[in-house]
């Protein structure tokens, strides 16, 4: 298989991109969906969650279950009021990396065809073992590809579908198990027709080539061979293009977090 070697820092590890997405997409799954195990190594790991769990206490947003940060700001009415680039500990190496890798067809990358060809927004998520997310849309503030890299703990995202009525399946459809440093890239029909949640529960169950969408590109199947996961403290970072930015908060010095 071809794949693209990358030197990290510190140069202790090497990470093994795939030449092209096409090769890491998970073929059980509508279109598309992909899924690289490796896709930092475990130093990026460690000091992207020093950088997260080191953010000025202003940056957290406290939910009922779940604390979350955003970069550079929240939404407001759909539109990112802050052109401030993405700091650089969240621009390297996942933005540039994210680039790096050829997409299907004659794409260039996964943001080729984006309004900005890249991610300018940044959602970081805290779950907690016995923490999830309600089965939701995306919705349209952003371009339809969403690239999700998980931190410190493995679990499964779940994909549910609407029934004819157009109430949700509360059965999902399929399970995708992040591990930690994964990257998840979901897109096309994918990020339109289905919802995705995140139950909230400390143990994931029944895991096997049956039963998880992305079994055969898991770095460490083994590691859930007797079909659990038991969750510790996972962080996600999910990398979006915001359709619409506006100069307007930098300008009133408003909806700024430092
Ligand atoms: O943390 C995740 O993997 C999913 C987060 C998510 O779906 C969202 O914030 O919209
Ligand atoms: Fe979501």
């Amino acid at each position: 298989m071809d794949t693209q070697t990358i030197q990290t820092t510190p140069p202790s590890t090497k990470i093994h991109l795939p030449a092209s997405l096409e090769q890491n997409r998970i073929t059980t799954l509508p279109e598309f969906a992909y899924y690289i195990p490796d896709f930092i190594s475990e130093e990026e790991e460690q000091a992207i969650l020093h950088k997260v769990e080191t953010a000025p206490k202003a940056r957290w947003r406290q939910l009922t279950h779940r604390r979350l940060q955003t970069w550079p700001s929240d939404l407001v009415k759909n539109t990112l009021l802050d052109s401030r680039p993405l700091p650089d500990w969240l621009e390297q190496p996942v933005v540039s990396r994210l680039l790096s890798m050829p997409s299907s067809g004659n794409e260039f990358n996964i943001f080729a065809s984006s309004p900005h060809r890249r991610p300018n927004h940044v959602l970081i998520n805290e779950y907690t073992p016995g923490t999830g997310i309600m089965p939701h849309k995306d919705g349209s503030a952003y371009h339809p590809v969403v690239c999700t890299v998980s931190l410190g703990s493995s679990l499964c995202l779940n994909l549910y579908r609407t029934k004819e009525d157009g109430a949700l399946d509360p059965e999902p459809v399929w399970r995708i198990l992040q591990e930690p440093r994964s990257l998840l890239i979901t897109t096309g029909e994918v990020y339109t027709e289905y919802l995705h949640g995140i139950d909230g529960i400390t143990t994931d169950v029944n895991l096997s080539q049956q039963t998880v969408a992305n079994w055969n590109l898991l770095r460490s199947p083994s590691q859930f061979q007797d079909g659990t996961n038991e969750r510790q403290t996972r962080v996600s970072l999910t990398y979006r293009d915001v359709l619409k930015v506006s100069n307007l908060g930098s300008k009133l010095g408003v909806f700024r977090r430092p």
